[in-house]
């Protein structure tokens, strides 16, 4: 019997379609207009406002060979957490609500019951992390190299009229087996990206030269 979902439930289960093919196919998967404009901008608003009221921890040092001897640092990545129940995030705690919807449906929806052979039951907290620009970057790194539990990285981005030949902070992937192929993924407003969080898929963010905004979830087994 086909219930007539309503065009919530539609949504979900389209994007956790595309979810299970991409993340089968090529070990991510990228989803643009995640949210709508109106919802990103209540989530970019929460994200702005916590920013100003200095709550982000400071980014970690990273030593930056400006030249062979002297060695700048200069402020990394800048990040706090959130459960999304705190009060001024309700508009984050709906991005996570619809978020794990979609990982969720996704496991439901797989043959076995399992996407990637994995069953999807927890998730840290969402980080939410800013580059403050001024070069900030990341290294190239694996999420989880060590078998954490942490198994699929989804990453939805706040960043508007986002130019990356001037603002540079592309996320550059360089999937395992993909010889020197890249993926190259651009850090746009109400974009989300999933992919493997183990060694199938390191990553670094590239030097950015303008405030740059995400907050991230990882989905443990
Ligand atoms: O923002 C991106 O496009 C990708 N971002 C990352 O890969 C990334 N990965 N691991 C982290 C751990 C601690 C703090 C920030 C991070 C971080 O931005
Ligand atoms: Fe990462």
């Amino acid at each position: 019997l086909h219930k007539n979902k309503n065009n919530l439930e539609e949504l979900i289960d389209d994007i956790s379609k595309n979810v299970i093919r991409d993340m089968d196919e090529y070990g991510m998967c990228v989803v643009d207009n995640f949210l709508g404009t109106e919802k990103g901008l209540a989530v970019l608003n929460e994200v702005l406002n916590m920013y100003s009221a200095g709550l982000f921890k400071d980014g970690q040092l990273v030593s930056n060979k400006a030249g062979a001897n002297d060695l700048k640092t200069i402020r990394g990545d800048q990040i706090t957490w959130l459960d999304g129940k705190e009060k001024q995030c309700q508009n984050i705690g709906m991005l996570i609500s619809q978020v794990d919807a979609v990982i969720m449906r996704a496991n439901k929806m797989c043959n076995n019951g399992k996407m990637g052979n994995y069953t999807i039951n927890g998730r840290t907290k969402a980080m939410v992390a800013c580059y403050p620009g001024h070069g900030s970057h990341y290294v190239k790194h694996v999420d989880n190299p060590n078998r954490d539990g942490r198994c699929i990285t989804a990453i939805y981005y706040l960043n508007r009229d986002w130019d990356i030949k001037q603002n540079g902070g592309l996320l550059r992937i360089f999937p395992e087996g993909w010889r020197d192929q890249v993926a190259d993924i651009e850090p746009l407003f109400d974009r989300i990206l999933f992919f493997w969080s183990d060694r199938r898929n390191p990553h670094e963010v590239q030097p950015a030269y303008k405030t740059r905004y995400a907050i991230t979830l990882w989905y443990f087994d």
